[in-house]
């Protein structure tokens, strides 16, 4: 099972009841998974068919989630089809049927449709499953209620033996039970996972609308934008929808626009650009809802509340499905909260308009919340939390300012008393404000004591107080048919009863950002949120030049994912290209062994051709990078002989502007990369004497460079003070650097991963592995090796060095079941050229092993200056020599 997933989906566990569900399918019985947004529930049903080779049938509501589906699927070799609208091509149904695909996606009403001669013919080669997606559509009390759904139980009486899956994201006991009925499901396997999604932040501020907030808003998602994360702003109206989209349209952020009123091409085309990144912002109404796939969704950000916390979390939900730290904010104003009138529209009964009147009440609740906002979503949906501090939303991370309300609460608790009768907040609010509207006047309330005492607080200030004394027992609101009345709780008439006008008992409260904006208190969660996400690349551990290394291959994968023409996230998730990032794998298996990095994923079939390395290398020089010219020439075969003859072959054809004259005055064995090299040393100001005689040895080429730079017709890379590397020289203990000659003559030390970790970063410089050797004199030469090879992401720089020494890295790579020695070749060639090999290496080309053993070779001809330039790159230790 786990080869299957590590083969198709590149992942190498999995995650909590995955495995349990598959077994429980494979076993053929019915199961209903109810799992977080992005939990992983496609899994359960994705990998059975690639166990046993038959269909799984997938039902799922909409056409293009099925297409999204489908293209992923593709892209890991999975044999993927949808029937429906849409699919132009002709042959897949009588595919489909012989049985011919892995999974078969198609919608309800489709499968309703389809001849009872289809499912026969498919079930002669076997089915293994029928999964329903989003089977929360199939029950009147779930919130996307369709018809097509219901009439799915048909299908039992066709499939007898087929286990069918429930799958659903947000499903209360009832919904389950209806599921359950609906699908006629037989004694089924229930998984029910956690709600919590540790990874999203979720944040609420209050706002006024008006042109102030919304450029501020719009700035916040052009930044957030402009750091590559893609963002959906939900609204409550298509008004508010157009316009975000073109104030963000107008500084020239790449956003798309979706909602109802728009015709299906456009949503279509919309929704398409919005996945494959050429979009970078989706200003939308919930019509762009179910079905959005994309899980390297950054934040959700929603521009008035919705109707409901289930609505808020299912929304909320569609980032982060990754697992990447992702952010939601949500945004509201008093008047999301009297829309109950709106959202009720037709409904009939008071029981459901009850319900919505309530909704609306909770998601009110949690706006004006002042504590842990994650424990009250998951309370909401059944799940008890016991820590108090989730450390992940505003008000855990925020310390919000606090203080006694002890005199403001008793006004307006007293108030309430003295108003008597059945009032909403605001006639209490009005009187305390002073005011003198008629229905103030007719009941005589200015003659009230309390009348004026509160002019000095906003309306919204007394609101937002309310609902603090609401949420905290002081206060207590009921709901007849729509109407909402506030009268003092148990907690309250306590309170009012142990206090008088001129004392009362402290009460302090936090204040509310709502409350903190009216009293113009600036604090850092005042105005628009921060959208910033709060987990950093930085705060991950990874070094600046990581972060780089990781938007470069976000580039790459971008660049491809145009060339195949499928999203960037369909050829990989961003949490796997963070992992290729920090760990930089050495070898093919390495680079296997990632997360996410499955039998399709690009590069896998490695390759870096020698041409393409001696390319990088003169181009390297060509930007000023130092060359170890004398080894360079050794290793590419250019002897002083052959420079003659290219020397004399370009005074000949008279111009360097072109390759071929040259090339055609010389004999075959004189490549282009050699005429290459000489011009380009030639721009390098180098001299003849750089280049080897044909008859020197590797082994000579040492003492050559040591003449060289006793020379006075001396290199560029001599001027610089630029030693090249030798193998020579890591092994010659006069030659070898010593990191602190006063050290550990006495001292046994014994290596171990941390010792030498925690030694390393004291020398920021580097070391080398003799260095090593010399300090950990207490462990042997072979351990240390393996000590090393396991550090290998810490320990970078030394990989690409021990290949400069004669077999230490084929011996490190050896023992981990690679002969070539190949992955440190990659190591190194990142470590000397940061991401360009990396991305080839990686992400395209392809080459042979003994391409790769060329590149060890020619890398090796970088001198230390030019290396450590460019190791700061990828290493957090560059390699001193
Ligand atoms: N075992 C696993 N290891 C690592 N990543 C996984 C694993 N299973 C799933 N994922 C990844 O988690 C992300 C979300 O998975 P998936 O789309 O199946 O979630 P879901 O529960 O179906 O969400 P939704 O309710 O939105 O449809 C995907 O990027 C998927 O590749």
């Amino acid at each position: 099972m786990i080869s299957t997933l590590k083969k198709f989906f590149g992942y190498s566990g999995f995650r909590p009841y995955q495995k349990e569900v598959i077994e429980k399918i494979l076993e053929r019985r019915d199961c209903l998974v109810v799992m977080a947004t992005g939990s992983g529930k496609s899994l359960c049903y994705q990998v059975p068919p690639l166990l046993v080779g038959k269909t799984a049938i997938v039902i799922s509501p909409l056409v293009s989630l099925m297409q999204d589906q489908v293209m992923a699927l593709k892209q890991r070799g999975i044999k993927a089809e949808y029937l429906g609208t849409g699919q132009s091509d002709h042959s897949v149904h009588n595919l489909a049927q012989s049985g011919h695909f892995h999974l078969l996606f198609m919608t309800p009403e489709k499968a309703c449709l389809l001849p009872v001669s289809f499912w026969s013919k498919l079930l002669e080669v076997g089915i293994c499953l029928l999964a329903v997606d989003e089977a929360h559509c199939i029950s009147e009390w779930g919130h996307d209620f369709r018809v097509e759904y219901k009439q799915l139980d048909k299908l039992r009486n066709i499939l007898l033996d087929v286990p069918f899956v429930g799958l659903t994201a947000t499903a209360t006991e009832k919904v389950r039970i209806d599921i359950i009925n609906s699908l006629r499901m037989n004694d089924p396997y229930v998984a029910i996972g956690s709600f919590d999604r540790k990874n999203l932040f979720y944040g609420v501020k209050h706002f006024n609308r008006g042109t102030l907030f919304m450029d501020k808003l719009v700035q916040e998602i052009s930044k957030f934008a402009g750091n590559g994360g893609s963002t959906i702003v939900y609204c409550t109206t298509i008004k508010d929808v157009e316009q975000i989209f073109k104030s963000l349209q107008e500084i020239g952020i790449k956003t798309g626009i979706y909602h109802g009123k728009m015709s299906s091409k456009a949503r279509e085309e919309s929704h398409r650009s919005f996945i494959r990144d050429e979009l970078h912002v989706m200003v939308a109404t919930i019509a762009f809802g179910m079905g959005i796939d994309k899980p390297d969704i950054r934040q959700v950000i929603h521009y008035g509340c919705p109707k409901s916390l289930e609505s808020y979390y299912q929304e909320s939900g569609r980032c982060g499905r990754d697992g990447i730290a992702s952010v939601c904010w949500l945004y509201y104003t008093g008047s999301d909260f009297t829309k109950a009138d709106f959202y009720c529209g037709e409904l009939k009964t008071e029981n459901q308009r009850k319900a919505v009147v309530e909704s609306l009440m909770i998601a009110q609740k949690y706006c004006i919340l002042a504590t842990c906002r994650r424990k009250f979503l998951l309370d909401y949906f059944g799940e008890h939390v016991s820590a108090d501090n989730c450390g992940n939303c505003d008000n855990c991370r925020f310390s919000k300012k606090e203080r006694d309300l002890s005199r403001e609460a008793f006004l307006l608790m007293a108030c309430i008393q003295s108003c008597r009768g059945k009032w909403g907040l605001n006639m209490p609010i009005d009187v305390l404000r002073g005011s003198r509207a008629k229905k103030i006047l007719d009941v005589h309330f200015d003659k009230l004591p309390l009348h004026g005492l509160g002019k000095s607080y906003s309306s919204n200030w007394w609101k937002s107080l309310a609902y603090q004394l609401i949420s905290h027992g002081f206060l207590v609101e009921t709901i007849e048919d729509v109407y909402k009345f506030v009268s003092v709780g148990e907690k309250g008439v306590q309170f009012l009863s142990s206090a008088r006008p001129d004392y009362q008992p402290r009460l302090v409260l936090p204040l509310t950002s709502e409350m903190a904006d009216d009293e113009e208190y600036q604090s850092a969660t005042s105005g628009v949120g921060e959208f910033k996400n709060f987990v950093t690349l930085e705060s991950e551990g990874f070094s600046e030049a990581e972060v780089q290394l990781y938007h470069m291959l976000l580039e790459e994968r971008m660049k491809l994912a145009r060339i195949i023409g499928t999203a960037p996230y369909a050829i990989c998730g961003d949490q796997t290209i963070k992992k290729i990032a920090l760990t930089r794998p050495s070898t093919k298996a390495r680079l296997a062994n990632i997360d996410g990095v499955n039998q399709n994923f690009p590069g896998r079939s490695a390759p870096i051709k020698e041409q393409t390395v001696c390319e990088y290398l003169l181009d390297a020089a060509q930007d000023g990078f130092e060359i170890d010219w004398i080894r360079f020439c050794h290793e590419i075969g250019l002897t002083r002989e052959i420079f003659v003859d290219i020397q004399a072959a370009i005074n000949k054809v008279g111009s360097r502007d072109k390759l071929k004259p040259i090339k055609n005055e010389l004999p075959e064995n004189i490549s282009y990369t050699h005429i290459k090299t000489c011009l380009q040393m030639h721009s390098c100001g180098m001299s003849l004497e750089v280049v080897p005689p044909s008859h020197l040895s590797m082994s000579k080429v040492g003492e050559l460079q040591n003449q060289v730079s006793d020379n006075s017709t001396v290199t560029r890379t001599q001027e610089r003070e630029v030693h090249p590397i030798h193998d020579e020289d890591l092994y010659s203990p006069d030659k070898r650097q010593k990191i602190n000659e006063n050290e550990g003559s006495s001292t046994v030390l014994e290596a171990t991963e941390n010792s030498i970790l925690n030694w390393l970063k004291t020398y920021e410089e580097g070391v080398s592995l003799s260095d090593i050797l010399e300090h950990f004199n207490g462990s042997k030469r072979e351990s240390v090796i393996d000590l090393l090879s396991t550090l290998e992401a810490g320990v970078l720089a030394f990989l690409g060095a021990s290949l400069l020494g004669a077999g230490v890295g084929g011996g490190a790579d050896k023992r981990r079941g690679s002969s070539d020695g190949s992955g440190c070749a990659i190591s190194f060639a990142i470590w000397c050229f940061g991401n360009k090999f990396q991305l080839y290496g990686f992400l395209g080309g392809k080459s042979s092993r003994n391409d790769i053993n060329a590149a060890v070779a020619f890398n090796s001809c970088v001198t230390l200056k030019h290396a450590k330039s460019s190791a700061s790159l990828v290493s957090p230790f560059s390699l001193s020599l």
